[in-house]
């Protein structure tokens, strides 16, 4: 976990104007030097930044003035409609402009025709040969759909950086002056050639950039899109139980604590407890689970997932913008802001990239000029021309968010949501796995199958007091004691002074009587004797929990509390150690009962009767081995490992504190999204590597070419619009991978 002090706020910036990676690079290196800023992340991809900062000393307004200055438009993020609705308006726009520039440019490529031998008995209007008529066409793509470019280029120079469309202003104005120049003196050619125009050039090269930002755009809308149907799954109204009578209202006016009525085929409008009623729910849009899951009273129901069968009578818990679905949309929105630090390197290159390619075109201008085709200014120019155009960077932009947004997108639709891209990065990295046993190995919803009573008391009264204290606790096993009371109809009494030790158990007053429930060792260091007892071996022997309970300070028997495995576990565990991962067992159960449950699941490293602490230990110790270690849990217990990890995992719609805690949330609540989270984790790194020796090879085989001329500047164009293609469909191929 960050230690991010009380007054460090966090906040969402919108940034419109940026070209290329360069430009959001140029963003992060200002910002983050500002007084009161702690961390700047800028997307370039998805047009954001995420800042954490000092609100007290730095009002977030300066922040944006700041970004503002250095020629981009920010501003604080309004919510997901607005930036989607925005993003489509943008893309609107791009098509629009790419498609009248194709317009204009055609009429121009059509004279390439007589470029080549083969090619030259095609027959071109005469119209579009006239030097008067290129020239207009070329001026238009040039100035008016090819002006914000100047713009952008001149805001990036006036702050003394280069960005793509530095690159892209320059190759396309070098060659529609130097055809300009030819036409309005024609006597810079000799008498009968044909004077070598490059006016289809400069259009050519316009119109493929922004075809390449209209495809990128549409990319983004895609996830934005994904996100956007995440969101409507909420609900909009909820049948409100006021009184007697049921009243619809819209969610805005549900309160924590109401009865929603929730019919067949109705949508959840909010997270909360089943009070009355049982179904099945389809929760296959939340968590990608395909099989219904069947929900009785005292079951919790999340919002946006559909009622199937049965009529919920529903205490509604987490409404709106608190809920978990709400939860989850921010943060996947988070994850995909923030970057992997592999897309920091190439944000590095590509800052880079812009002087040198400007250098080299110098270089390669000069070279033509004076040494290979000495006096030809037309020649060194196109090759000059070339250069610039193949050498932009935007295939390495483009490479890594890509591929984080497709990746994640993917394990959001398996319910596994990254809170960070970074960690996509980091899981495949890891070579240890500490897992919980309550809740993560097994279901965590134990239930009581003995209960011994010692002394005078009976069993039924044994369970009363019990079930008295734990009806205060969220720890599962207190559930397991409320509901078997619950079953055996008994009257349970009021308690008071309740409280909660982690790992150890609990103490209440029940009808003015001292109750204490927990481990045999706590009871002990507590002066209540408590003597060994076969059964309490019997019972761990055969993975059960065993309980204690002392009233004023007596043993007065024992509970045996089973949880079943997840059959997921058993598959998951095994598919780990077939990786070579190391898995260890960490729990706050007693040895025998871990090892039954251990054995049972194929693990052989157990750590026992572990603290909340000693789970940190534990954890510790491995890293300072050298080790990578992923902490997977749910309860209270975990939160300072999961923070300590690496990597922490929650599993499940575990405790609000452990979700907090961890890195990665698996909604499913199963082992096994945590092996799809491992492989999508491989896949999607291998996929930016792959993205990225795309776009550098290209760069580093096509610049030599462009250099020695064996390249002229529209293939160039070409060249580079194809390869911002080729990463941003590889990404997508990530999308059906298995
Ligand atoms: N609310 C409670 N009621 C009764 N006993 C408790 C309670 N909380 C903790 N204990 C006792 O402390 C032990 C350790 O609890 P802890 O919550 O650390 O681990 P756990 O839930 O049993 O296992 P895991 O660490 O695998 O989730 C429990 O096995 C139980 O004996
Ligand atoms: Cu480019
Ligand atoms: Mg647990």
């Amino acid at each position: 976990m960050s230690n991010r002090q009380p007054t460090m706020e966090r906040q969402s910036l919108s940034i419109s104007g940026m070209t290329c990676a360069a430009c959001a690079a140029r963003i992060e290196k200002v910002v983050s030097k500002m007084e009161g800023v702690h961390e700047i992340n800028v997307n370039f991809a998805l047009g954001k930044g995420d800042v954490t900062f000092n609100h007290t000393t730095t009002p977030v307004e300066q922040i944006t003035d700041n970004i503002k200055r250095l020629g981009f438009d920010a501003r604080v993020e309004t919510n997901l409609f607005a930036k989607s609705a925005s993003t489509s308006a943008e893309c609107n726009r791009l098509r629009n402009r790419f498609l009248l520039s194709a317009c204009f440019t055609i009429p121009l490529l059509w004279t390439m025709v007589n470029h080549f031998h083969f090619t030259s008995g095609i027959w071109i209007p005469v119209l579009f040969l006239n030097p008067w008529f290129q020239f207009a066409m070329a001026t238009f793509v040039q100035f008016v759909i090819g002006g914000p470019f100047y713009t952008s280029a001149y805001r990036a120079l006036r702050h003394k950086s280069a960005n793509m469309d530095v690159l892209v202003v320059l190759g396309t104005s070098a060659a529609y002056l130097y055809s300009h120049y030819v036409v309005f003196h024609p006597n810079a050619t000799a008498i009968g050639q044909h004077p070598p125009l490059y006016f289809e050039t400069s259009a050519m090269i316009i119109t493929i950039v922004l075809l390449g930002k209209w495809l990128e755009a549409m990319a983004k809308k895609r996830t934005l899109h994904a996100l956007e149907q995440l969101h409507a799954l909420q609900a909009e109204e909820a049948d409100v139980l006021r009184g007697r009578t049921v009243v619809r209202v819209p969610l805005a006016e549900v309160l924590p604590g109401d009865t929603i009525v929730i019919k067949p085929g109705a949508k959840i409008p909010a997270d909360g407890t089943v009070i009355t009623g049982w179904s099945a729910i389809d929760e296959s849009l939340l968590t990608g689970e395909s099989q219904p899951v069947d929900k009785h009273s005292g079951d919790t129901v999340i919002g946006g997932t559909v009622n199937l069968n049965g009529t919920l009578h529903v205490k509604a818990e987490k409404i709106g913008s608190h809920s978990a679905l709400s939860h989850m949309i921010q943060l996947v929105v988070q994850a995909q802001h923030t970057k992997p630090s592999i897309q920091r390197h190439a944000d590095d290159i590509a800052e880079l990239f812009v002087p040198i390619v400007m250098s080299f075109a110098a270089i390669t201008f000069a070279a033509w000029e004076f040494v290979f085709a000495p006096g030809d200014f037309g020649e060194a120019l196109e090759h000059a021309i070339s250069v610039l155009v193949i050498a932009c960077p935007c295939a390495i932009g483009l490479a890594t968010p890509t591929s984080v947004l497709v990746g994640s997108g993917k394990a959001a639709k398996k319910g596994i949501l990254f809170k960070d891209g970074k960690h996509l990065e980091m899981l495949q990295q890891i070579d240890t796995i500490l897992l919980d046993k309550t809740g993560t190995i097994t279901e965590g919803k134990p239930k009581l199958t003995d209960y011994i009573a010692v002394g005078s008391i009976d069993e039924m009264t044994l369970l009363r007091y019990a079930a008295a204290a734990e009806v205060h606790s969220e720890h599962p096993l207190s559930r397991a004691v409320v509901a078997e009371a619950e079953a055996k109809c008994l009257a349970v009494p009021p308690a008071s002074g309740f409280q909660a030790f982690p790992g150890y158990g609990i103490r209440a007053s029940v009808e003015g009587k001292d109750v204490l429930i927990g481990t045999a060792q706590w009871l002990r260091k507590d002066g209540v004797k408590v003597h060994d007892m076969a059964e309490a071996v019997k019972f761990e022997s055969q993975g059960k929990t065993v309980l204690y309970v002392a009233i004023q300070g007596r043993l007065a028997g024992l509970l045996a509390a089973r949880d079943s495995i997840k059959v997921t576990s058993v598959q998951a565990i095994d598919t780990l150690r077939k990786w070579g991962v190391d898995v260890v067992m960490v729990t706050g159960d007693q040895e025998r009962t871990a090892l039954t449950i251990a054995q049972e699941v194929g693990i052989r490293s157990v750590h026992a009767g572990s603290l909340p602490d000693d789970k940190v230990k534990v954890l510790q110790k491995l890293q300072q081995a050298g080790r990578k270690v992923a902490m997977v849990g749910d309860g209270v217990n975990d939160a300072p490992a999961l923070a300590a990890a690496d990597i922490g995992v929650a599993i499940g719609t575990g405790a609000d504190i452990a979700v907090e805690a961890a890195d990665v949330n698996l909604v499913r609540g199963h082992l096994t999204g945590l092996t799809d989270a491992i492989r999508i984790s491989q896949k999607t790194m291998a996929n930016i590597k792959q993205n990225l020796s795309f776009a550098l090879i290209y760069n580093v085989l096509a610049i030599p070419l462009a250099v020695i001329g064996w390249l002229e500047p529209w293939m160039a164009g070409t060249a580079m619009a194809l390869s911002s293609i080729s990463v941003v469909s590889n990404a997508l191929r990530l999308q059906h991978s298995k």
